[in-house]
């Protein structure tokens, strides 16, 4: 069952960031935390003294300040786990952008990464390395769930969506070439395989969270194969899960309802292709306070790896600025998969109350903390 935890206090959410914070009576009443279920199976094993060992990416940009926020956090809470840096640098095999073998051997070994943002260059340059990372391990789901926070007011007070987004192919397939000087095709991939298995973890990843209705959200009035494909593909799966309703929407009929009003996509998980997942996921973002505060996992039978949804934040990189919220609940995502739940809860709670408290907030959210700031405000509160 989805984890909606009342706590004692009333309501009242705070004013659109101009309200002066001590006038806010705090509380978490209509908090909703994210899920205490296990996303996949996870079957690491634990070290001599009881800790999992977890491969970590610090990545590009506003990356290793918001992983040191995240390691003194867990350092803080006593959490048993080892980090394991690893480089993920691109090298090139056969020709095409790869991971090197020792962050490969790594992540198959402790089957779990927690991982920063990855810069991407446009145009020449390597292929995205967090693609890579999402294609070299199968991590074929990739769960965004979107929850308001608790006393940081935005127009809308209930978001609670989640979103699954086909994480290998797509949009994504990288298979572009030029036909003739001044027209170049690029590949919208879609597998009856692929689709199935995603489509078949939305169902069940429905079930798990305890909503009853999975929407496929696409664009098969245009792209009659492709999204015609992964739609009657959903049509099919649907049928494996009587229990849970199945429909599909436009993807920009989806936009326009979800800014309009999300709360009635708080009882349904979206299931789509890559490109659609990727941007609506960030849209999802821009409805509770921004990319500072959504978390994901990307999900594999094998392993699985848990990043924020934001990117290396080049803006802002370097000046301990940056909101550390999405990385650190991806990381107690990661560790409910993990079956640390009592860890997730703990600290989850300490970093809801900072942030409806608004002593120590990021300057995204309208405070003045800088990144170290705010995660000693989390571990005071532990
Ligand atoms: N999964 C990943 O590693 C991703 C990597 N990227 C890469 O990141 C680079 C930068 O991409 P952008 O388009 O600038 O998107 P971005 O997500 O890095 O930043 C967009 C905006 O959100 C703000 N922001 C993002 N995360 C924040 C945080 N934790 N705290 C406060 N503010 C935050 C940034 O300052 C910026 O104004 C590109 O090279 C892109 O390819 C982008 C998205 C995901
Ligand atoms: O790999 C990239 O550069 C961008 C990926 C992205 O936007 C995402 O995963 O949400
Ligand atoms: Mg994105």
């Amino acid at each position: 069952m989805l984890a909606l935890r009342a706590i004692a206090a009333p309501v009242q959410r705070q004013c659109w960031r101009a309200a002066p914070r001590a006038a806010v009576t705090l509380s978490l009443q209509n908090q909703r935390f994210y899920s205490q279920d296990r996303v996949a199976k996870f079957d690491g094993q634990k070290d001599a003294q009881g800790r999992y060992t977890v491969s970590l990416i610090e990545g590009d940009g506003i990356g290793p300040e918001i992983a040191v926020a995240v390691k003194d956090i867990f350092a803080a809470a006593k959490t048993p786990i080892a980090w394991e840096p690893i480089n993920v640098d691109p090298i090139l095999k056969d020709g095409k952008t790869a991971i090197p073998d020792d962050a490969i051997e790594s992540i198959r070994k402790n089957k779990i990464a927690l991982k920063g943002p990855l810069a991407t260059p446009i145009g020449k340059g390597h292929v995205s390395l967090n693609l890579t990372l999402r294609r070299t391990f199968n991590l074929f789901a990739n769960l965004r769930p979107c929850r308001s926070v608790a006393g940081y007011k935005t127009p809308y007070d209930n978001v609670d969506t989640v979103l699954i987004r086909e994480n290998t192919e797509g949009e994504y397939s990288g298979i572009e070439h030029v036909v003739v000087d001044g027209v170049v095709q690029s590949i919208k991939l879609i597998t009856r395989e692929a689709s199935e298995r995603v489509l078949r973890f939305a169902f069940q990843h429905a079930r798990t969270i305890g909503r009853k209705k999975v929407r496929v959200v696409h664009k098969a009035t245009i792209m009659k194969m492709s999204d015609g494909l992964f739609l009657t593909v959903g049509n099919q799966v649907a049928k494996e899960f009587p229990d849970i309703e199945f429909d599909a929407e436009l993807l920009d009929n989806t936009c326009l309802k979800m800014t309009t009003d999300p709360v009635p996509y708080n009882d349904k998980v979206l299931v789509m292709p890559n490109l659609y997942g990727d941007i609506l996921s960030d849209m999802c973002a821009g409805l509770i306070g921004g990319l500072g505060l959504t978390p994901s996992g990307n999900i594999g039978d094998e392993c699985s790896i848990f990043e924020a949804v934001h990117g290396s934040a080049p803006d802002i990189a370097g000046k301990g600025l940056a909101n550390p919220t999405a990385l650190l609940l991806s990381s107690l995502m990661m560790l409910r998969h993990m079956g640390l739940n009592e860890y997730a809860e703990r600290i989850e709670k300490a970093t809801f109350d900072t942030l409806a408290e608004g002593k120590a907030l990021t300057g995204d959210l309208g405070g003045k903390a800088k990144t170290h700031e705010y995660a000693a405000a989390i571990i005071e509160k532990l």
